[in-house]
């Protein structure tokens, strides 16, 4: 009988050490060099500069919490595979026309009356001034409508496609809005992107680095807003995202040497064109002038400054004008970009803002999705308006 009491007790022993065993194994975690090793960036990495960085080299921040996977089940990073930039202004015009409260609806509606009268004319004014036009491209719009619409309206034209033709005669097709991302003699194209805080600068370098990979063009994004950490931590995202190489300097450094790491960086690795982030403050204009002129100069020592854009929120209104002389006095512009213009009923701004500047709109922010950034095209904006 006690040998049958030994048999068991030695069975019971055996459970519960193999039990043991499981259970620790199951908690095992990946000692830190593994756990790096998961997140090594897609592309190759060179010797960071002191206080500035290239994101996932050597100073890359380790996973902190436990991986309860294992080491071959681990997800890898996958680069994403942007849209393709052609098909981007085509889903977007839903959320254009929407946003724009029918602003041009509303105008063809008014021109489509029997009879054009004189407080009919004054309600189109005030949809164009209200969409923030500007008050000179009003007159002219209301002008030619006026002569080209018979007021009797028993021999006008076709309403709408004389609006189109007038609108699309202020928003200017002729204008040339291609980026100029490319550099010459196999130094890559420089596009410095400035802004006041808030408008969508960091969001707008992301959703351009986008815009190049998808037409197969090899990037590298200099974060030289080193006022604010989390636009480089944010910037860093967009760059993994797609497999784009992110020079960025610790908090605090001077812009203009994360301008000149990051060009030189991508003249070394061979890109095509190299996105420079900055902090742009507003909090005077001297300090502007110096620190984008300083980031300027540092980069023009190793190559051409090929397009400064300017980036504004379209729902700030007279604001972004405001704004728009304030940079274009300190900066040659050379483009706009206009953002949140899927937020906006004032798509006029379009309009006001070249004026204001005298260089065209070449970008336009349509939402928060990564995709969400499209080259302007005045024929499909006027067709937008109108529905
Ligand atoms: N709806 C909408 N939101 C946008 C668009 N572009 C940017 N945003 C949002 O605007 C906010 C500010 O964008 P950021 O890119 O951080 O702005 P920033 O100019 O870099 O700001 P600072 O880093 O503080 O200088 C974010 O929440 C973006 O998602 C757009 O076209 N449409």
């Amino acid at each position: 009988m006690e040998w049958v009491y030994l048999v068991i007790g030695i069975a019971v022993l055996a459970i519960a050490a193999v039990a043991g065993l499981v259970t620790t194994r199951g908690r095992r975690t990946l000692p830190p060099a593994d756990r790096s090793d998961t997140l090594a960036p897609p592309t190759e990495r060179t010797a960071p500069p002191p206080e500035v960085e290239v994101d996932g080299g050597p100073e890359a921040p380790v996973l902190e919490t436990p991986v309860e996977t294992p080491v071959e089940t681990a997800p890898t990073p996958t680069v994403e595979r942007p849209e393709d930039t052609r098909s981007r202004l085509v889903r977007l015009r839903a959320r254009l026309a929407g946003s724009q409260g029918g602003f041009g609806r509303g105008l063809l509606r008014l021109l489509s009356r029997e009879r054009l009268d004189e407080d009919t004319w004054e309600s189109i004014e005030d949809v164009l001034l209200t969409a923030d036009i500007g008050v000179a491209p009003t007159q002219q719009i209301v002008e030619n409508l006026r002569t080209r619409l018979r007021v009797d309206g028993t021999e006008a034209g076709d309403p709408r496609s004389v609006l189109r033709d007038e609108l699309l005669a202020v928003v200017d097709p002729d204008m040339d809005r291609r980026l100029q991302v490319s550099g010459e003699d196999g130094v890559p194209g420089v596009v410095l992107v400035v802004g006041v805080n808030g408008s969508g600068k960091t969001t707008t370098v992301g959703k351009i680095s986008r815009i190049l990979v998808a037409e197969d063009r090899t990037v590298t994004l200099g974060a030289a807003d080193t006022f604010r950490a989390a636009a480089v931590d944010q910037l860093a995202t967009w760059g993994e995202r797609v497999g784009v190489e992110v020079v960025r300097g610790k908090e605090g450094t001077d812009p203009a040497s994360v301008a000149f790491e990051a060009v030189k960086h991508g003249i070394e690795a061979g890109v095509d064109t190299v996105i420079v982030d900055t902090a742009g403050r507003l909090q005077n204009k001297q300090g502007l002038m110096d620190e984008l002129g300083k980031v300027k100069r540092v980069i023009e020592k190793q190559a051409r400054v090929t397009e400064v854009l300017l980036v504004i929120d379209a729902t700030t209104g007279q604001n972004g004008l405001v704004q728009a002389r304030v940079f274009r006095d300190v900066v040659d512009v050379t483009g706009i970009v206009l953002t949140k213009l899927d937020g906006s009923a004032k798509g006029g701004i379009v309009v006001a803002v070249q004026r204001e500047l005298g260089v065209p709109v070449k970008l336009v922010g349509l939402g928060e999705g990564p995709d969400d950034l499209a080259p302007f095209d005045a024929g499909a904006f006027v067709d937008a308006l109108l529905g």
